[in-house]
Parts: C-alpha cells; structure tokens; sequence
C-alpha cells in the first residue's frame, strides 16, 4: 500500500480538516508584494466549496476543521468589501455538519478590529468554558483556546497576533508596547520590511504571544502532561525556523517553542502564513506542518487537507498540491 494508505488501516481516534490562507476576495487574480507570486482571489472561495464537498462526504464523518488565518484577503478592506467576503467564506463553511476553529492572521486584522472578530464568526472559541482542568483561554481579548476531542487528545489553538500593531486601538497600551517591541528591532521606515534585519521576522504583518498568553498555554500543557495526553498546538504563524522561511515566523517564536519544549505533550504544531507551506521534525521529536495556502494554489489544483490521529501518529492526506505525511509520535 501507499503511504498513507498503509498507515491508515485501523480507524482513528479522530480525524480533522485543514485548510491555510484562504484569502478571498471577489478580485481578479493579483499578486504577491514582490509582484512574484499569482494570487487567484476569487477561485481561493471555489477551492474552498470544493473541499467543503470532500470533506462533508468523510467516512467516518471528520470531528472539526481547522481554519489556520487569512480567510479573507486584505484588499477587502480597500474596497469596503469585508463584510460581504466574510459572510461568503462563513456561508461555505457552514455547510459542513462540523465545528470550525478559526485561526486569526495579519489578513483578518488587515479587515476587522479585534472586538468586530470577537463578535463575528471567526470567534470560534467554545462556550461555555469547560468545568475541569486549566483555564479556557488566557485573560484578554486573546484568541486563544484548547479543547479535547477525544480522551487522552488536546487542542490547543495559539493567537500569533495577541502583540500585534494591528486590529488594535493605536491609543491602547498593548498597540504602544507591540508598536515598541517592533520598532526596536525594526529600525526601517517601512515596518513591513525586513531588509537587514537580524531578526527577520520583526515584521508589522507578523506579531507575536504575550506573557499571558505564554504563562497560560504552559498551564495547559502540564495539565496535558500530567493527564498523558497528546497535543496538537496550531496558530496562523509558523514557531520552527526550519517549517518557514525566515520572515513568516512568530516574533517571539522561540518562546513558544521553550513553552512546548518544556513538556512532554506536544506532538505537532500546524501553521498557516507561509504560502509555500513547510514542514519539519524538530530537536524535540515535534513535527511542525505549515500548510500551502489556498490563495496562491492554481484553479484546477486545491491546497487542504485530512489529519486521521492515531495512537502512535498523525497521517496527513494532502489534496491538491498538500503532500500525503505520516508523522510518527
Ligand atoms: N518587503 C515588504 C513585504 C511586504 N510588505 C507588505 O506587507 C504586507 C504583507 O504582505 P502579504 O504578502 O500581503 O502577506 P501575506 O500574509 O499574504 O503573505 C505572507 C507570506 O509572504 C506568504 O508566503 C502587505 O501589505 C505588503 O504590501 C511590504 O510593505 N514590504
């Protein structure tokens, strides 16, 4: 048989979609900033029905999808379309029988304050919190929050963009502390450059996980250490170096990865952002999956995915220009 088909013989514990970098936009086909890259605004919602389909006729039937950012496509903003583009990509999600856990990226906050995604259909964040164990989510309007879809199996979705300059009030404390981290180790005039820098990643359309955030996430993953379960942590921006070019990283990713290197549990962190996708095992035995965005994937191709968790493994079955995976605890 072919990997996966071979790894998949016995049923799963769970199973689950994923899908990166939507980014729709009822636009003509554009391009990336370096004018390199087409992006196909408005096939990416296609794509998007399209994997609804594949997935909705999953047997058995999936538990969730994954939503890993970017579901909309900042020109929206430019052209007060926003609005109407999130209702399309809502509209195409709800035909599926199952949650969707939304990531939150730069083109989200390019669209909607913080507080318009709060209330809108990207606050995907389960009520009510659950009875035992560690808090929901951090204090705040962080995005960030775990649940268990299975014994001895946790989720825990990360909010990249909890320090950010955008989506906030620029009058707030937490824009002027970001607004202060960025600058000093960004020193150019445009912030969304990262022209000599050496922390390439200090970039204005990536952001970064407070302490709060970080202290919380810590307190999750010795519950799930303490409990033997397994995690899979996930957020719009990559944490691993080696899963990413050297700009689409998290700004304080190396302390995401002290967090998860710090405990036992995780077993895989899936990113969106970095369009061209990535993968890595890292020094830890945790395998980082960033998954090829769909807004950069050609019309007659596609870019999502099925994860089927297994005791010893997660089998990724790539569609499109995905890659099939088997990745081994
Ligand atoms: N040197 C640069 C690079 C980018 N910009 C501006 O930054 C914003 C973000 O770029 P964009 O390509 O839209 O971000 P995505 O999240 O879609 O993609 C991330 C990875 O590149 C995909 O692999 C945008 O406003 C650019 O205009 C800049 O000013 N200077």
């Amino acid at each position: 048989l072919p990997a996966p088909a071979a790894a998949m013989e016995a049923a799963p514990l769970v199973s689950f979609g994923v899908v990166a970098d939507i980014q729709y936009a009822d636009e003509e086909d554009g391009c990336d900033f370096w004018g390199r890259r087409r992006r196909y605004y408005r096939h990416s919602l296609r794509l998007l029905r399209a994997a609804v389909e594949v997935w909705a006729a999953e047997q058995p039937p999936l538990a969730f999808v994954v939503q890993l950012g970017d579901c909309i496509d900042g020109v929206n903003a430019r052209r007060g379309a926003a609005e109407g583009a999130l209702e399309r990509v809502l509209a195409a999600l709800r035909r599926l029988p199952v949650p969707v856990h939304h990531a939150w990226g730069n083109h989200e906050l390019y669209n909607f304050c913080r507080d318009r995604l709060a209330s809108s259909g990207l606050n995907s964040r389960p009520a009510p919190a659950p009875a035992a164990g560690p808090p929901a989510g951090p204090p705040g309007d962080c995005h960030a929050y775990h649940f268990s879809p299975a014994p001895r199996l946790r989720f825990v979705l990360l909010d990249g963009y909890d320090l950010s300059v955008l989506g906030r009030d620029p009058a707030s404390p937490s824009h002027r502390e970001s607004l202060r981290r960025l600058r000093e180790r960004n020193p150019n005039e445009n912030l969304n450059s990262p022209a000599g820098l050496k922390e390439p990643q200090f970039v204005e359309f990536n952001g970064g996980f407070s302490q709060t955030q970080l202290d919380w996430f810590d307190e999750v993953l010795k519950f799930s250490d303490e409990n033997q379960e397994k995690v899979v942590a996930m957020g719009h921006l990559p944490i691993h170096p080696d899963a990413s070019d050297k700009v689409c990283l998290a700004w304080n990713y190396e302390d995401a990865l002290s967090v998860i290197h710090s405990h036992q549990c995780v077993v895989c962190f899936l990113a969106g952002h970095l369009h061209d996708g990535g993968y890595c095992l890292d020094s830890h035995g945790v395998h980082h999956l960033t998954l090829e965005g769909i807004i950069e994937t050609p019309p007659e191709s596609n870019a999502f995915g099925t994860i089927y968790v297994y005791d010893d493994k997660m089998v990724l079955k790539g569609r499109g220009r995905i890659s099939d995976r088997v990745m081994y605890f």
